[in-house]
């Protein structure tokens, strides 16, 4: 099939690339002229495991293309993504502006033929409906007779760091219309992915659709980052009620996700979730609950858990080195998360502004993060280029992104490096018994 994908960030250029290299003829379009240069040389400009393979293999196989002129991706897509950003507003709401410059433009470039025109992007309930206007207001004027479309909600779940593997070997997909029209190209779209040919274990069954209307389709996307994040706020709690009580939250996590109806995905406890999605989609849902009379007390409580849990660390470390003023502290790693090089509301960049605040010195050591890749502005820390230059001088030690090499640190030479011989395991990741032994002040969270 004929596809094009507008905006080609963590999702879109992964839809792009993954719906490509399963046969389907795509054209990625975005507007940021460097990104599309980039991509057309088969580079890809964000950091995801395995996208550079499937990108180069389809570039080669001719079966993706990148513009920055929209006309062309309209003229070309049956199925036309939408997977331009949807960040938060300072009040919580979701910034549609993207979204809408995106759907006049392609009210604006359609010419004829039908279209099935997919809202991939994480938009609130009801935002299938305003497209649909949207993409008819930039129509006007035009000999509407020859153009036919549907609106679609196809929210995504892909996880960064892990993007390509969850985009082959999804849960569920999730299609929100009432055209049967635009589900029967959808399920067309997707059938190589339902049918597991190109699944890491392909004898599973194939992967349940979820077939529902617009509204219900953009609220899976909220009610399940909600859950998600409320269910690290919640192991969070119980956490910081382990430390008091001298309880280990990690026997605590495997006692209860060993229950099949908790499970033991996301019940690793920490210094709280971050990156681009949790914190923005949980207040587009409170906001949209404020909006109809409802206050959401278990979502706002999520979010202040998850704001109190960053802060925990920085007491964490006034309590093992008292005065944090002039201390030097080290940070191992930035990201969100790990796998990615995204430092979209990363709990480390909390950290740097408090420490600062308390008038600490921050340095930081990330695999995927230089100081030039830091966001503007962004001068009070210090981003070291290896782990022995971190170390140096450093009166404590936070382990910030459970990266997988930072368990292979040599952390005796570390600690004849530091200052003071404290580590804040952040993300309850390493050996604390092993650090111990070392002689350092291990200090993890509800352990
Ligand atoms: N990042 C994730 O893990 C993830 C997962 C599921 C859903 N989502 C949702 O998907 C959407 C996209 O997220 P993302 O992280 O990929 O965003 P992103 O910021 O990485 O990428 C957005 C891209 O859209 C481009 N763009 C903006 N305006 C454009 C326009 N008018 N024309 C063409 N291109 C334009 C930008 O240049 C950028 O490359 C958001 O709504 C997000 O909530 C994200
Ligand atoms: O037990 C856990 C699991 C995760 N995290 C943290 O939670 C955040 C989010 O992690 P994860 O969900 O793996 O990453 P994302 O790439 O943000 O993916 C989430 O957000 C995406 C964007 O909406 C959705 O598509 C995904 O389904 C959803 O998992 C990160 O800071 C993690 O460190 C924890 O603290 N404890």
């Amino acid at each position: 099939m004929r596809v094009c994908v507008i905006g080609t960030g963590y999702v879109g250029l992964v839809t792009g690339a993954c719906l490509a290299y399963i046969g389907h003829d795509v054209i990625c379009v975005d507007n940021n002229e460097e990104k599309v240069k980039l991509m057309k040389s088969g580079q890809s400009p964000i950091h995801e495991p395995g996208l550079p393979e499937i990108l180069t293999e389809s570039i080669r196989q001719g079966k993706i293309e990148f513009t920055t002129d929209i006309a062309t991706g309209v003229k070309h897509g049956e199925v036309l993504f939408i997977a331009v950003g949807t960040p938060s507003l300072a009040d919580g709401r979701s910034d549609m502006r993207y979204v809408e410059a995106v759907a006049r433009s392609i009210g604006e470039s359609l010419t004829d033929g039908y279209r099935v025109i997919v809202n991939k992007s994480t938009v609130p309930i009801g935002s299938g409906d305003w497209v649909r206007m949207i993409v008819l207001d930039g129509m006007a004027g035009q000999s509407n007779d020859q153009i036919e479309f549907d609106v679609v909600s196809n929210p995504e779940f892909l996880r960064e760091g892990v993007a390509v593997y969850d985009t082959f070997n999804p849960d569920r997909i999730v299609v929100g219309s009432d055209s049967d029209r635009a589900l029967q190209l959808m399920q067309e779209l997707y059938t190589p992915i339902i049918d597991r040919s190109f699944a890491e274990n392909k004898t599973l069954a194939p992967v349940p659709v979820v077939v529902t209307d617009l509204n219900s389709a953009e609220m899976i996307k909220y009610a399940a980052n909600a859950f998600l994040a409320t269910k690290i706020s919640f192991v969070n709690e119980i956490a910081n009620i382990c430390d008091r009580v001298g309880a280990d939250v990690k026997e605590v996590a495997r006692g209860i996700g060993l229950d099949s109806r908790i499970g033991s995905k996301f019940l690793q406890a920490g210094i709280g979730w971050g990156g681009s999605c949790f914190g923005k989609d949980v207040s587009a849902l409170i906001y949209t609950a404020a909006d109809y009379g409802y206050s959401t007390e278990i979502l706002k409580a999520c979010v202040r858990v998850n704001e109190l849990q960053r802060i925990l660390v920085v007491e964490k470390l006034q309590q093992a080195l008292k005065i944090l003023k002039g201390k030097t502290i080290g940070l191992l790693g930035m990201t969100f998360k790990p796998d990615t090089d995204d430092m979209r509301d990363a709990p480390a960049l909390t950290l740097i502004d408090q420490l600062s605040r308390l008038g600490a010195r921050v340095k930081a050591y990330d695999p995927l993060v230089s100081q030039s890749g830091l966001r503007q502005g962004f001068s009070n820390v210090i981003v070291e280029t290896d782990l022995e230059r971190l170390a140096d001088g450093c009166d404590a030690v936070v382990l910030v992104t459970d990266w997988q090499e930072f368990l292979a640190i040599d952390y005796a030479k570390m600690l004849r490096l530091m200052h003071h011989p404290v580590i804040i395991d952040a993300r309850n990741f390493l050996d604390g018994k092993a650090l111990k032994a070392l002689g350092y002040q291990y200090i993890g969270i509800g352990r």
